[in-house]
């Protein structure tokens, strides 16, 4: 590369490099001119202003790349089908939600790219429900001309042979759910069902509003009995309340392993939820959820809900992570 500073006073006429930033602290951060601006007499004082008494005049060498455009490769090498990419600005692209679903990010790959120095890939946290439009993940080289060896790294990372892409939304799989309200204290009426209202709520934001829902009561056979029979209907997830606590009338967890044919977790390094449970009846997922989900705006099964309505399968060591970062309402 070669590169030579110019005076501002002396750079009329001349193109600009890069992006130039202006921050004004509280006020202002974004970009004030563009790469190849030709400046004018007028940004003179403009620049000077900014704390800049020089610009770049840059000729690159084979094998280097411009930050703009290493960034622009880079996006280009992570990004799935579900997201789109932002214009460059200020050597960086921003990856966007192009559809609705669950933030899918490999940690693994992404952690390996970063790896390599003077590359920085920020996502938001992955699992969680995102919108069109929703900021995933920010790509950038460091310096203003990086070795397009590093870039050709994140590229060769990338295209292994994975099912997914390093960054994507993975749309909803449709669902049909059921909820097994257990408790003789609401079967018998002497207490108002607040599961049901809690769950629909919680569920509409994903678009899903058919929600069929039993009462059961305590009987573990009932609700095992219960759990087979909506799935055999072709329930593909089972939203079982109440009595997940240690008390002689918590029958859920028993009834639920009964009906299950892989439990895979009862107990979450969570709270609120902590509680919770999560098997399988076949590919139907089955929630058993404490009393916390009624209570708490926001427990375990908030955190764990978009990957099953993804149609990911968890496993232990998916739950086993979320201790860290678990305590939800600290
Ligand atoms: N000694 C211990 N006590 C508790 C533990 C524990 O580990 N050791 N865990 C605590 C945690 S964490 C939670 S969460 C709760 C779990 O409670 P349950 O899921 O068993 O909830 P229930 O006992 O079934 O109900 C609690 C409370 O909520 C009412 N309820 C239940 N279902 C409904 C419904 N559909 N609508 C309205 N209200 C409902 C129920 O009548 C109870 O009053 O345990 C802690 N304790
Ligand atoms: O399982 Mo409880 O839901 O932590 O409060």
């Amino acid at each position: 590369m070669k590169r030579r500073e110019v005076p501002v006073e002396n750079a009329v006429g001349m193109q600009l490099a890069h992006d130039m930033t202006r921050i004004v602290p509280g006020e202002f951060k974004g970009r004030q001119f563009r790469r190849g601006h030709i400046i004018r007499e007028e940004d003179i004082p403009v620049l000077l202003d900014m704390g800049k008494r020089h610009i770049y005049i840059l000729e690159l060498d084979d094998g280097e790349l411009h930050e703009d455009d290493a960034a622009i490769r880079m996006a280009r090498a992570i990004a799935g089908r579900g997201v789109r990419l932002s214009d460059v600005e200020e050597g960086k692209v921003v990856l966007k939600a192009d559809r609705e679903g669950m933030l899918w990010v490999d940690a693994r790959r992404v952690t390996a790219m970063n790896s390599i120095d003077e590359i920085a890939i920020a996502t938001r946290l992955p699992f969680q429900h995102v919108t069109v439009g929703t900021s995933l993940a920010s790509v950038r080289p460091i310096p203003l001309v990086i070795a397009e060896e590093k870039v050709r790294a994140i590229e060769v990372i990338a295209r292994g042979a994975h099912r997914r892409s390093i960054v994507d939304v993975l749309p909803y799989r449709p669902q049909k759910v059921h909820l097994v309200t257990t408790g003789s204290e609401i079967l018998s009426g002497r207490i108002e069902d607040r599961f049901g209202p809690v769950l629909r709520e919680k569920l509409a934001a994903y678009g899903i509003r058919d929600v069929e829902q039993t009462l059961v009561g305590d009987d573990p056979d009932a609700i095992a009995g219960e759990i087979a029979r909506v799935v055999a209907d072709g329930a593909t997830l089972v939203l079982v309340t109440g009595g997940m606590s240690v008390d002689p009338d918590d029958r859920s967890p028993a009834a639920i392993r009964r009906a299950a044919t892989e439990v895979v977790t009862h107990g979450i390094p969570m709270i609120p939820g902590s509680m919770m449970m999560l098997a399988y009846r076949g590919h139907a997922a089955i929630f058993g959820l404490p009393g916390a989900v009624i209570h708490d705006p926001i427990t375990a099964f908030d955190k764990l809900l978009p990957r099953v309505l993804a149609g990911l399968r968890v496993r232990r060591r998916d739950i086993a992570v979320l201790g860290i970062g678990g305590w939800l309402n600290a």
